[in-house]
């Protein structure tokens, strides 16, 4: 079997946008926890989900994967929609909690997904040389005979991304993926991300509540309280609002949306 073909080659590769959603709404419970968006993310950059603990970044991202119930709307993702069986190969989602096994190693449990996504004794060597790019892609070949449950909060998550990018996904969609590492780690796999959007023409979303972070992408979604403030470039953002930051940005569109809300309630 041939190595998949790469995201220039996919037939849908015309569609400009990696997701499209309209209308998108969302329930958790009986509570409505993402209402009515509308927006894209671009194929082949990095879109930065940002926004305040609980406003609704990983039900998003769910949604986009297709592992959240209760999804109302249009929501498009790679051209098909969202949760469609052909999409599992075509995105790796990385969670906030590292999903890796702690009695294996990095090789072996890198080893043990590769033989899920690509099984078969023909698929061995192929599987070898993916395992091997993925651990160098997260900088772990020091600790790739190491039992995972041996390594670091930081060095877990690498695993996890690593796993992610196996199957040399289209979109990768990280949940939170710095949390918690040291400037070194942040700065290196903020590289590796722009080397993976740059060279691979991979989509990324990755979400974060720390608005340093959007310095870093090429384009910006905004949440607050299940709806989207914003969706621009961080350049576009500064300008549109006046402010030298994303962070000041982020504040003056919070107070600006307060004030309508206030202005329709007066005029109620
Ligand atoms: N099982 C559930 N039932 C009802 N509401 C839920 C459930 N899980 C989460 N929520 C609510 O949905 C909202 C969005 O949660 P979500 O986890 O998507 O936010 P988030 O922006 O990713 O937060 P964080 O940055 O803290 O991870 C929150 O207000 C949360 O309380």
């Amino acid at each position: 079997m041939p190595d998949p073909p790469s995201p220039s080659l996919t037939t849908d590769s015309h569609t400009a946008s990696a997701v499209q959603a309209d209308d998108l709404t969302v329930l958790r419970g009986t509570r409505t926890v993402l209402h009515h968006l509308r927006f894209t993310v671009p194929r082949g950059q990095i879109t930065g989900l940002l926004g305040p603990s609980g406003c609704g970044k990983s039900t998003l991202m769910r949604s986009i994967v297709g592992t959240q119930a209760k999804v109302t709307g249009t929501l498009n993702v790679l051209g098909r929609p969202a949760g469609h069986p052909t999409l599992r190969s075509r995105i790796g989602y990385v969670t906030q909690a590292p999903s890796v096994f702690d009695d294996l190693t990095v090789r072996q449990n890198l080893d043990y997904f590769a033989a899920i996504l690509d099984p078969g004794r023909g698929a061995a060597e192929r599987r070898r040389r993916h395992v091997a790019q993925a651990i160098t892609d997260v900088d772990l070949t020091s600790h790739a005979d190491a039992l995972a449950g041996n390594l670091s909060g930081g060095q877990r998550n690498r695993v996890s991304l690593a796993v992610a990018l196996l199957g040399a996904p289209e979109l990768l969609v990280l949940d939170e993926p710095t949390v918690g590492l040291d400037p070194v780690l942040h700065r290196d796999l903020w590289n590796l991300f722009h080397h993976l959007a740059a060279t691979r023409g991979v989509t990324l979303l990755v979400s974060s509540h720390v608005m340093d972070e959007a310095e870093r992408c090429h384009r910006l979604l905004l949440m607050r309280e299940g709806e989207i403030l914003a969706d621009e470039t961080p350049d576009a953002l500064r300008t549109s609002t006046g402010t030298e930051t994303v962070e000041d940005a982020f504040l003056r569109l919070v107070d600006e949306a307060a004030a309508e809300s206030r202005t329709k309630e007066s005029t109620r």
